[in-house]
């Protein structure tokens, strides 16, 4: 049987795959086919998102809801923003209950995701799949003190629901577990939108119909990349051209550079599957995906593997950091255009359409990077000398072009399952785990000797100690100056 526990650092199998695969389709982890349990969670996703979409799904006193609000952090929050995000304007009518997403633990993202907001009226989505990531259960627990401050403690039966793998702790944090979507330890994630991460959400903000569309574009793709030869496998082709630019080239970085302001949210979610790290040893700089120093086996790798995710949609990153694009270092571009808008506007007496300026550039700039300006044209163009290494382009600079036909929920599955494969080949080639992500953990640990210090120090006056000399005197000017709301003083919330 095959060995679908690539992820053996932690004895995990990777199969996001199974989460967009047809009903019929046999996927099977430990010899268990998957599949099954896929559609049994997303026929409860449908369910639930159109008892509430229809207003037959009441809160505490009776009213439906109208807002929702999803808690969670790294890929219990990224993918679900930028697939909202993308189809918001193509949508808009669909749009049911307002979306809002609290992902950072400091209280002033609380504070602006409520506000405005009304308990009664309030659905609050929990998505952590661990269920003890400390910011998003942090999160929770100060949403639900906003929920039974207002409404009881038996509010939290409708109004909370979760997604996690963790159902024994969902019960236990007091979500009713008829309310809690599974999902499963074989989802890695940063590759859990396809999940009840993602599903449940984006169900409950446009309908299950278009959840199922966004689903089969990914499904589409994974067909190709797994039958397509290689020569024509476009995540493949992709993948050879990263490890091309990364590992052979020496560009550190990729610019993923969307020309519609739908995709705003995409470059971070690729940036999640690709969080830097940062090794002080060999000042590298790496992802959470292929940010890995090591191969699957632990031997410390002699190149470079993972690249510096950055970008913004076009036309706005021109007027910012194209400069050191296109004159200084050199920075491998992906330009994402798309042919249709989801916004068509022609003003009368305009050139060309407002669409049709957006694209003028999305052809333009993978232009000016590969062919540069020379000396020779600046002369015939009577510059002065003084000026000609100032407006001189050197070229042959890389950069990709993909062109979707439209932005449908169907084509951001494509995308985003274009870009998962992509991650994956790079990862295989480079010989390392792309499913793990260890360099997080130590962060964490930290923290929590803080979070420790920073309650004895508030509660018993005790000083700071077991801290280097620079974090021990910033904990110590920290705790001297800042004052902090007493348990009798509780926070307000707004
Ligand atoms: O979904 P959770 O268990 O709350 O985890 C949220 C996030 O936690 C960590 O930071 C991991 O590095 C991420 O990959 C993960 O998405």
């Amino acid at each position: 049987m095959l060995n679908t526990q690539i992820n053996s650092t932690e004895n995990r199998s990777v199969l996001h795959v199974a989460l967009r695969a047809p009903r019929d389709k046999v996927i099977c982890s430990d010899g268990k086919n998957v599949v099954p349990e896929v559609w049994k969670v997303l026929d409860k996703i449908k369910e639930f998102s159109e008892l509430v979409r229809s207003g037959s799904w009441v809160g505490a006193t009776g009213k439906a809801l109208k807002d929702v609000v999803a808690v969670g952090i790294g890929g219990s929050f990224l993918g679900p923003l930028f697939v909202h995000t993308a189809l918001q304007t193509d949508l808009i009518f669909l749009l049911k209950p307002s979306y809002e997403n609290l992902a950072n633990v400091d209280p002033i993202d609380v504070a602006r995701n409520i506000a405005g907001l009304d308990p009664e009226t309030t659905l609050v989505v929990v998505v952590s799949k661990t269920f003890t990531t400390a910011e998003t259960m942090l999160n929770a627990r100060t949403l639900r003190e906003w929920i039974t401050a207002a409404l009881g403690p038996k509010a939290v039966a409708k109004h909370m629901v979760a997604v996690s793998t963790n159902l024994t702790l969902v019960e236990k944090f007091g979500i009713d577990p008829n309310n809690a979507f599974a999902f499963w330890d074989w989802v890695g994630g940063r590759y859990s939108v396809c999940s009840a991460v993602g599903v449940l959400p984006l169900s409950l903000q446009y309908g299950f119909s278009v959840v199922e569309k966004f689903l089969k574009g990914a499904s589409i793709i994974d067909q190709h990349f797994y039958s397509t030869p290689f020569e024509k496998n476009i995540p493949v082709l992709l993948g050879l051209l990263s490890v091309w630019n990364v590992s052979f080239l020496g560009y550190p970085a990729r610019a993923i550079l969307p020309y519609t302001q739908a995709l705003e949210k995409f470059a971070p979610h690729i940036q999640q599957a690709s969080m830097p790290l940062y090794f002080p040893s060999r000042l590298r700089v790496s992802m959470e995906s292929n940010g890995k120093g090591v191969s699957i086996d632990g031997v410390r790798l002699p190149f470079e593997a993972g690249e510096i995710d950055f970008g913004e949609p076009g036309t706005n990153g021109q007027h910012s950091f194209y400069q050191l694009i296109h004159q200084g270092r050199v920075i491998p571009c992906d330009f994402i255009g798309v042919v249709k808008s989801q916004q068509p506007v022609y003003l009368k007496g305009e050139v060309v359409s407002n669409h049709d300026e957006l694209m003028s550039n999305f052809f333009a700039q993978p232009d000016a990077l590969a062919y540069g300006k020379t000396a020779e044209q600046l002369l015939s163009e009577n510059v002065s000398q003084n000026l000609i290494p100032h407006k001189t382009f050197t070229g042959n600079r890389p950069s990709i072009s993909l062109l979707l036909p439209s932005l449908n929920a169907y084509n951001v599955g494509q995308l985003l399952a274009i870009y998962e494969h992509r991650v994956a080949v790079e990862g295989f080639i480079w010989g390392i785990n792309s499913f793990d992500q260890w360099g997080v953990e130590l962060g964490k640990s930290l923290a929590s000797q803080v979070r420790k210090q920073l309650n004895s120090s508030r509660t018993k006056g005790e000083s700071v100690k077991g801290f280097n000399f620079s974090t021990t005197a910033l904990l110590s000017r920290y705790l001297e100056v800042l004052e902090i709301p007493l348990p009798d003083k509780p926070l307000s919330l707004l």
